[in-house]
C-alpha cells in the first residue's frame, strides 16, 4: 500500500532528500501547474522528421499515456519532455524551463526518467538499494559517492511500495524482468521528481508481470502527491487505472490527443496503428484487437 494521504511519508521525503525544485524560482509568466509546454515543435534528425508541429500541455495533475506503433516518435517525445534533446523548430518548456536556454543537467534531476537504455547501464553486480539510491547522484553503479542513511531508508521504502522491497539486497542482475522494471521505477522516483516518464515499463514482462507493474502504477496514479506521469507504450491494455489523458502517434504526427476516454476510440486507434481496430473497455481497462 501506498502511504495514505501523502505519495511519500514523512520519513521518507523533506527532511531527509532536498528537491532542488525547492530552489528553483518560477517565472511570474509560467503557470506552476503547467509541467510540460511544447508548442510547434517538430524534431529533425538525418533529414527526417520525428516529430512534426506537435503542440502538447500536461499539467502537474494529469496521467498520460503516449500511444503508437513503432518508429511514430514516442521516445522522442519522452527524451524531449526529459530535457534530453531540443526541438528544431518550435519552443518547449519543461517544468518552466525552456529547453536550449537552460542547464539541462539541473533540470534532469527534477524529472525521473524509466527507459531502456537507462536500465542497460544498470550494472548487473549492483546490490538492487543501490541501484535505487545512486539516482540520487544521476549516476549508474556506486563507487565511491556518499550517501546518508536517509537516502537509503528513502530508497528501501521506494522499493517497498513497488512491491519488491524484499530484494533490496540482492544483485540486480539476479532479478527477473518483471522485477527489475519495479526497480527501474523506484530508482526514477528517487530524486522525488515533479515529472516521471516512463518508457514501455511492462516491455517484455508476462501476463502477471503486467498486471503486477499496471496495479502499482494504477496506485501511483491514484496519488494526488506523486508526480505528473507519462508513460509510453504499445498496447491499451498497458494503460493503469487512473490515468486521465492520451496522445497518439503516428509518423511523428499526433492522430489524436485530450482525456483518455474522448481519445481510445476505434477510428482514433485504428488511423494510430495503421489496420481496423475494435477497441473495448471494461470498467476502467481497455483491449484492443484487429476486427
Ligand atoms: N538520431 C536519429 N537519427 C535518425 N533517425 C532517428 C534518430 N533517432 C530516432 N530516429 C528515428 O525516428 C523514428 C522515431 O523514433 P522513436 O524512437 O521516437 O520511435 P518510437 O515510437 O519510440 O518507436 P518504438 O516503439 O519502436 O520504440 C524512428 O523511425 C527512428 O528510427
Amino acid at each position: 500500500m501506498w502511504p495514505t494521504g501523502a505519495w511519500l511519508d514523512g520519513l521518507v521525503t523533506g527532511a531527509l532528500i532536498s528537491g532542488p525544485s525547492d530552489a528553483t524560482p518560477t517565472p511570474a509568466s509560467v503557470d506552476a501547474d503547467l509541467v510540460v509546454n511544447v508548442e510547434g515543435v517538430t524534431v529533425r534528425r538525418a533529414g527526417a522528421a520525428l516529430l512534426c508541429d506537435v503542440d502538447w500541455q500536461v499539467e502537474l495533475d494529469e496521467r498520460w499515456v503516449v500511444l503508437g506503433p513503432n518508429g511514430a516518435g514516442k521516445t522522442t517525445l519522452l527524451n524531449l519532455a526529459g530535457g534530453r534533446l531540443h526541438p528544431t523548430v518550435g519552443v518547449a518548456h519543461v517544468l518552466g524551463e525552456q529547453l536550449g536556454r537552460t542547464d539541462l543537467t539541473e533540470l534532469r534531476t527534477r524529472i525521473g526518467l524509466s527507459t531502456a537504455a537507462l536500465a542497460e547501464r544498470i550494472p548487473t553486480e549492483e546490490r538492487v538499494v543501490d541501484v535505487v539510491v545512486t539516482a540520487s547522484w544521476s549516476v549508474v553503479g556506486r563507487f565511491r559517492e556518499e550517501y546518508d542513511s536517509g537516502d537509503e531508508i528513502r530508497a528501501r521504502a521506494l522499493l517497498g511500495q513497488l512491491g519488491v522491497g524484499e530484494l533490496a539486497e540482492r544483485r540486480y542482475g539476479t532479478l527477473s524482468e518483471g522485477e527489475r522494471k519495479r526497480v527501474q521505477i523506484a530508482r526514477a522516483l528517487m530524486t522525488d521528481p515533479e515529472l516521471l516518464l516512463l518508457d514501455e515499463p511492462a516491455a517484455g514482462l508476462d501476463l502477471g508481470g503486467r498486471e503486477e507493474l499496471v496495479a502499482r502504477l494504477a496506485e501511483l496514479a491514484s496519488d494526488p502527491d506523486a508526480p505528473a506521469l507519462v508513460l509510453v507504450t504499445h498496447h491499451v491494455e498497458e494503460i493503469p487505472p487512473g490515468f486521465t489523458h492520451a496522445l497518439l502517434l503516428r509518423d511523428g504526427d499526433v492522430v489524436a490527443q485530450g482525456l483518455l476516454n474522448d481519445v481510445l476510440t476505434r477510428d482514433n486507434l485504428s488511423k494510430t496503428f495503421g489496420l481496423s481496430l475494435v477497441v473495448e473497455r471494461h470498467g476502467d481497462r481497455y483491449t484492443a484487437r484487429a476486427g
